[in-house]
């Protein structure tokens, strides 16, 4: 399976269970991989006919800006179905990152996968 990926797509959002983390803003990290088929982009040479990887991080940092979630699972869903559903792939795979949350880890999120691998 090919595959389109970005790694450490930093994005400074609303997120948290806690009243004093509705009024700040904090870093989001995500890892995020789409099954794509690489061969039907090359053959054209043209971004037009492949997963494009600026659109792909624009759209889930407007996801995560934009829901101000309380969870991290929930915006991991809401990431998962934006990119099934309008980038037209069947699969995506997908790490969300929230680095500042706990003081005495380095790291804490979710990793979730939806769609069918092809
Ligand atoms: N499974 C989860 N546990 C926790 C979450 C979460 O989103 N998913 N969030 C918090 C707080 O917002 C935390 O990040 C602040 O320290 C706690 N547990």
């Amino acid at each position: 399976m090919d595959k389109v990926f970005v790694t450490d797509l930093r994005v400074s959002a609303v997120i948290g269970i806690f009243d004093w983390e509705r009024r700040i803003r904090q870093t989001l990290s995500v890892d995020l991989e789409v099954a794509v088929d690489c061969a039907a982009a090359a053959a054209t040479d043209q971004v037009t006919e492949a997963v494009d990887y600026k659109a792909l991080s624009k759209r889930v940092s407007a996801v995560l800006v934009e829901g101000e979630f309380q969870l991290v699972e929930t915006a991991a869903e809401r990431v998962a179905e934006t990119v099934l559903e309008e980038f037209g792939v069947p699969w995506v795979h997908l790490r969300l990152h929230k680095p500042g949350a706990l003081s005495d880890a380095r790291d804490v999120g979710v990793e979730v996968e939806r769609g069918q691998c092809p």
